[in-house]
C-alpha cells in the first residue's frame, strides 16, 4: 500500500518522518512556500523545528501528486476536514481515508470519520489516534495508537502498512469510541491546564482527569461506544497524556487562561471547538457534562476560574 500524508502540519510531518522509514512517503501541504522550503532544506521549520526530514519523505504542495497513494492520512485539524473533503471528494473516492485528528466538527456534530462518510459514504475510511505527540513520533520515540476502522479485513491490511519498529498500532471496530476518546481528551486537557496555569495543585488536576474521564465515558456511552475502548489508547492512554504534559497544546492554551496571560499561538488547538460541539450534543441528549459545559463558560469569559472551580466543587454530593 502506498502511504501518502495530507497537511505538513505538526502531526503530518511527524507521521511522514516515523512511516518514512520504511516506505516512500509523500507530504502534501496547501502553502507552496513552506512545502518548498521543507523539500529543499529537510525541515519543518514552522510546525517541528529541529527535526530533520527521512530522505523517503517527498514534500508536495501538488494535489495531483499529494492524492496519488492508495492511503491518504488526514492530518487536518477537525474543523477543516469536511471542506478539505468535500473540495476534493471526486479525486479522494476509492482511496482508503485514515483521518488523523481528534475533535468533533462544530457544524454537525460528527467525529473526523462521520464527517468524511457524510460526503463520500462508500468510502473506506478510519481513524488512526492515541497518545502521540508529533515530536516523539518524529524522533522514532517508541508510541502505541488506535487504528479504528468498521471493515475488520482491511484494518489489518492498514494496521501492517502503518506499523513500525517503533510505532505499534492497536486496532478496534469501534470507531465511535476511538473518535469521541480523542476528541474529548482534549477538553479535559484545556481544564487541566487551566487549573494547573491558576495554582490549584496537582491533586486538583487529578480530580480532574478522573472525573473528566468519568464525564467522557458517560458520553461516549450515550453516544453508542463501548466501554473498553474509553479504557485503552484513544481514551485513558490520551488522557493520560494530555492532561499532565505541557507539551500538549491543549493543555497550554487552558494553562495561559489559567495564569491570565494572553494566549497568541497559532497552534491548533482542538478542545476549544469540541469543548462548544460536546456541549451543544450534551444540551440536546441530556448528558450530564459539567466540566465541558463550566470551561465553555470559562471560555467565553462568563465565569472566572474561582467561579468555575465554586460550581465544580458546590455540585451536589453523590456516589463516585
Ligand atoms: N501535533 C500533535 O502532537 C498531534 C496532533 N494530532 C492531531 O492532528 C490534527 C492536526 O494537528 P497538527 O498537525 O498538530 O496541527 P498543525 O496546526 O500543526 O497543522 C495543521 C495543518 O493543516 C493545514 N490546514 C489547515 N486547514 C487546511 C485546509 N482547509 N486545507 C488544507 N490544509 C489545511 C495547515 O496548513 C497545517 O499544515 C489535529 O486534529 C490534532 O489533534 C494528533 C496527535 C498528535
Ligand atoms: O493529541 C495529542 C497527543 O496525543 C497532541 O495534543 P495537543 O493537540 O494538545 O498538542
Amino acid at each position: 500500500m502506498n502511504i501518502g500524508i495530507i497537511g505538513a502540519g505538526a502531526f503530518g510531518t511527524g507521521l511522514a518522518n516515523a512511516l518514512a522509514t520504511q516506505n516512500p512517503i509523500s507530504l502534501w501541504g496547501r502553502d507552496a512556500q513552506l512545502i518548498e522550503t521543507m523539500q529543499s532544506e529537510r525541515e519543518n521549520a514552522r510546525r517541528l523545528p529541529g527535526v530533520v526530514l527521512h530522505p523517503n519523505v517527498t514534500c508536495t504542495h501538488s494535489l495531483v501528486h499529494g492524492l496519488q497513494a492508495d492511503v491518504l492520512l488526514l492530518c487536518l485539524p477537525t474543523q477543516q476536514l469536511a471542506a478539505f473533503v468535500q473540495n476534493n471528494a471526486n479525486k479522494l473516492a476509492g482511496k482508503i481515508l485514515i483521518a488523523c485528528c481528534k475533535g468533533v466538527d462544530l457544524a454537525t456534530g460528527k467525529g473526523p470519520v462521520d464527517v468524511i462518510h457524510s460526503i463520500l459514504p462508500t468510502a473506506s475510511a478510519g481513524i488512526l489516534t492515541g497518545p502521540s505527540f508529533a515530536i516523539d513520533i518524529a524522533k522514532g520515540l517508541p508510541t502505541a495508537l488506535t487504528l479504528a476502522m468498521d471493515d475488520s479485513d482491511l484494518v489489518l491490511e492498514v494496521q501492517r502498512a502503518l506499523s513500525t519498529s517503533n510505532l505499534r498500532l492497536y486496532t478496534t471496530d469501534d470507531v465511535q469510541g476511538a473518535q469521541l476518546g480523542g476528541a474529548l481528551k482534549n477538553v479535559i486537557a484545556i481544564g487541566c491546564g487551566a487549573i494547573m496555569g491558576a495554582g490549584l495543585g496537582d491533586s486538583a488536576r487529578a480530580a480532574l482527569i478522573t472525573r473528566g474521564f468519568a464525564e467522557t465515558q458517560r458520553f461516549a456511552d450515550a453516544m453508542g461506544a463501548r466501554p473498553e475502548t474509553l479504557s485503552g489508547l484513544s481514551g485513558f492512554g490520551d488522557m493520560t497524556l494530555t492532561c499532565t504534559c505541557d507539551k500538549s497544546r491543549n493543555y497550554r492554551f487552558g494553562y495561559a487562561m489559567g495564569a491570565g496571560t494572553e494566549w497568541t499561538s497559532t497552534e491548533t488547538v482542538e478542545g476549544r471547538s469540541t469543548a462548544y460541539a460536546v456541549k451543544a450534543i450534551a444540551a440536546s441528549k441530556n448528558i450530564d457534562m459539567p466540566i465541558a459545559q463550566t470551561l465553555c463558560a470559562l471560555m467565553d469569559g462568563d465565569i472566572t476560574l474561582q467561579q468555575a472551580t465554586v460550581a465544580l466543587l458546590s455540585r451536589p454530593l453523590t456516589q463516585e
